[in-house]
C-alpha cells in the first residue's frame, strides 16, 4: 500500500536530477523541479520535453536517471495510486468519435473505480462545468475543436483527482475558445481545489492563467518562478510626454534634461515593448520618490504635457525577450534581471 508523506501537504511535484535519454535525443536532461499546489504552467517549445515529463510522473515511461514524486508518491513504485489520484488531459485527439460525451466520460469515471450511480452523476457536474451540458448527448464527432477540449477536459477531472495534467489544453483553439479553456482551467483550482500543471508553447496565455511558471528547452530548466516574480513591477518608470512648437521632439528633450539631472534613462528598445507607442516612451531608473518629483518638475520645466508615469509592469515574454538581447549585446543601464537564456531562445511564444 503507498504511502503519502508530508510532501504532499507542500508540494505536489518533485523531480530530483530527472532525465530521460532516447538513443537519438535527450527529452529531459537532469530536470529538478519543487512544484507546490495551485496551477503551475509548463512552458517549452515544440520537443522541449514536456509530455515526456508528464508520462514520466504519471509512472508511464520510466525515467533514465533521477527520481520523480508526485503527491509524495513515488513515480517508480507508485504509478497505480499517482493515476488514481491524478487526472490527465492528453495532448492529441484521442476521443471516441461514435460516442456521446456523456457515453465517454461515464466510461472513463467507471475505469478510475467509481461505481455506476455515481460516475452518471459525477459525469454530469463535470459536463456541465466545462460548459457541455446541453450537447452532452451527442456523438463527439460532430464537435467542434473546442466542444472535444472540453471533453478531454472532462475525463480528466470526473474521478475528482488533487491534480490534473492538462498537455496544452488550447491546442487548435481561436483566441475567443483560449480564454474560455483558460478561465476554465484557472476554476478547476479555485471551484474545486484541484491543482493544476498545465503545459503550453506560449507563455503569454499562462501569465494570466497561472500562479507559477515553469521554463524549460531542450529538457533542462530555464526558469521557474511565480507569475508575479515574472511580471513584477520593477524599479523603472514608463514616461510619454507631448511634443511642443518648442520642444517637437519633447521625448528626445525629456531625455537631454533627465540625463543631465543624472537620471538613468532608455527609451524604448525594439522588441522590448509591445506597445505602439514604445519609441515615445522613456524608462526612468526610480531611484525612490524624488525620482517622481524630477520627471514631474522636469516635464513641466520643458513645458511639455505629462500623458503617463507609471511604475513598469513585464510580461513574461518580455523577460525572455530581453534575455535574448542581453545575450547579443551588453546589459544596458536600467535593464531587468534576465534569466539565463539558451542559445537558440527556445523558450518564446513559438505560435
Ligand atoms: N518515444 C520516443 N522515442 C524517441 N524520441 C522521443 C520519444 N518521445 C519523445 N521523443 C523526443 O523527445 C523530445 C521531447 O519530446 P516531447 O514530446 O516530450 O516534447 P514536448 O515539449 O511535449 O513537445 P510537443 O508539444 O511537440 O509534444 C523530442 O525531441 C521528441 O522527438
Amino acid at each position: 500500500m503507498a504511502e503519502t508523506t508530508t510532501v504532499e501537504d507542500v508540494t505536489v511535484i518533485v523531480t530530483e536530477s530527472l532525465s530521460k535519454r532516447f538513443p537519438r535525443v535527450t527529452a529531459l536532461d537532469r530536470l529538478s523541479l519543487d512544484i507546490a499546489p495551485g496551477v503551475t504552467g509548463l512552458v517549452g517549445a515544440n520537443g522541449a520535453g514536456k509530455s515526456t515529463l508528464i508520462k514520466i510522473l504519471l509512472g508511464l515511461a520510466p525515467a533514465t536517471e533521477g527520481t520523480a514524486h508526485v503527491l509524495g508518491l513515488d513515480v517508480t513504485k507508485d504509478g497505480g495510486t499517482i493515476r488514481e489520484r491524478v487526472g490527465y488531459m492528453p495532448e492529441h485527439d484521442c476521443l471516441p468519435p461514435d460516442v456521446s460525451a456523456t457515453e465517454f466520460v461515464v466510461h472513463m469515471a467507471r475505469m478510475s473505480g467509481l461505481p455506476p450511480a455515481a460516475a452518471r452523476e459525477r459525469t454530469a457536474d463535470t459536463l456541465r462545468h466545462v460548459g457541455l451540458y446541453e450537447e452532452r448527448y451527442r456523438p463527439i464527432g460532430g464537435y467542434s475543436t473546442g466542444m472535444k477540449q472540453r471533453v478531454k477536459l472532462a475525463q480528466a477531472l470526473v474521478h475528482d483527482p488533487q491534480l490534473v495534467f492538462l498537455d496544452e489544453p488550447t491546442n487548435g483553439l481561436d483566441p475567443a475558445g483560449r480564454d474560455e479553456m483558460l478561465g476554465l482551467i484557472r476554476r478547476v483550482h479555485t471551484d474545486f481545489g484541484i491543482s493544476v500543471l498545465v503545459t503550453s508553447h506560449l507563455l503569454g496565455e499562462l501569465e494570466r492563467t497561472c500562479d507559477h511558471v515553469v521554463v524549460i528547452d531542450g529538457g533542462k530548466l530555464l526558469r521557474s518562478s511565480s507569475t508575479d516574480e515574472f511580471t513584477q513591477v520593477t524599479a523603472s518608470l514608463a514616461v510619454e510626454v507631448t511634443d511642443t512648437d518648442d520642444h517637437p521632439d519633447g521625448t528626445g528633450a525629456l531625455r537631454a534634461a533627465l540625463t543631465a539631472a543624472g537620471a538613468a534613462v532608455t527609451t524604448g528598445a525594439a522588441g522590448s515593448q509591445s506597445l505602439a507607442s514604445a519609441g515615445h516612451l522613456l524608462y526612468v531608473e526610480a531611484a525612490g520618490e524624488e525620482t517622481y518629483d524630477l520627471v514631474r518638475d522636469t516635464v513641466a520645466g520643458l513645458g511639455l504635457g505629462l500623458i503617463r508615469m507609471e511604475q513598469r509592469r513585464h510580461q513574461i515574454a518580455e523577460v525572455f525577450r530581453e534575455a535574448d538581447a542581453a545575450s547579443a549585446t551588453p546589459a544596458t543601464a536600467g535593464a531587468p534581471s534576465a534569466p539565463h537564456a539558451t542559445q537558440d531562445g527556445g523558450a518564446h511564444d513559438v505560435a
